[in-house]
């Protein structure tokens, strides 16, 4: 029988490697601004990027976060890569310039203009406030183990009011415009490219959908591979894995190994 890995090797422009970015490419840092894409991975990503059919970034960053986070623009072999930045509602092509600059929706900016004060209620006014234009990210790493907890309720309640979707990480949850996730997104770039072999590797539960997408189509007969980087604060992609790795790290030797087979 061919393994996943074989089936790869033979067809590989039939074959979509997408990968999340914090916590899979990139270390957890406690500064959001300082997570930089272990060079590692960057390296091995050039020398797939020429051979496979399409490497992809799916992460809940903005495009221009990652790009800056990433070191991507005019790396070599990356001359086609794709970053769909925030779950999807953004796609950027290398090759495209500079990102489209974004519009921020009204409850975006209610939600921005609302939340110190909300926070400071609620004994929150310590938290990282992590502004994306289409979300707000509101951080809690370093700070009371609690806390993230004591808000997820009333975060909730007021996502309801704003008509703004809930995306829990880890030690952050966001609110964000509704509409999109990284299971739609995965699979759009699957149809787009025909792809025959699939492979995702994330971390947290904003990857869940690419998960369940992932499994969605290998029941109508693709080739997948669903890769979880693990890690102390969040398993819910264990046991839903094919190959279960520890952080990062052993993220890059995967792909190390991989480019080592063209
Ligand atoms: O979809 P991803 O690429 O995994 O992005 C998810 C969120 O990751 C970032 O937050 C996480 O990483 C930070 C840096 O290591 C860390 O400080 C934080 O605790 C983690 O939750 C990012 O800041 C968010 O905007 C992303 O949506």
């Amino acid at each position: 029988m061919t393994t996943f890995r074989e089936a790869v090797v033979n067809d590989p422009a039939g074959t979509l490697l997408a990968l999340d970015f914090d916590g899979t490419l990139a270390h957890i840092v406690d500064d959001p601004t300082q997570a930089y894409a272990h060079e590692r991975s960057v390296a091995a990503l050039g020398r797939l990027g020429p051979v496979l059919g399409q490497v992809a970034i799916i992460t809940g960053r903005p495009v221009e976060q990652a790009l800056e986070l990433g070191g991507f623009v005019g790396f070599a072999g990356l001359d086609r890569l794709i970053i769909l930045g925030q779950y999807g509602a953004e796609r950027w092509n290398a090759g495209d310039g500079a990102p489209a600059p974004i519009e921020r929706p009204v409850a975006i900016a209610r939600l921005l203009e609302r939340l110190p004060g909300w926070l400071a209620e609620r004994g929150g006014d310590n938290v990282r406030l992590e502004d994306k234009g289409l979300a707000v990210a509101i951080h809690t790493r370093g700070l009371d183990p609690d806390l993230l907890a004591k808000l997820a309720g009333p975060l909730s309640e007021l996502a309801a009011e704003l008509d703004l979707a809930v995306e829990p990480g880890r030690q952050v949850i966001e609110l964000r415009v509704a509409g999109v996730d990284k299971g739609s997104a995965l699979k759009a770039l699957v149809d787009e490219m025909n792809a025959q072999h699939v492979i995702f590797a994330g971390d947290d539960l904003g990857d869940v959908p690419a998960f369940d997408a992932v499994d969605e189509l290998r029941r109508s007969g693709l080739d997948g591979l669903l890769i979880c980087s693990a890690s102390s604060e969040q398993d819910a992609l264990v046991s839903r894995a094919d190959v279960v790795l520890n952080g990062p790290d052993e993220i890059a030797a995967w792909l190390e190994e991989l480019a080592d087979e063209f």
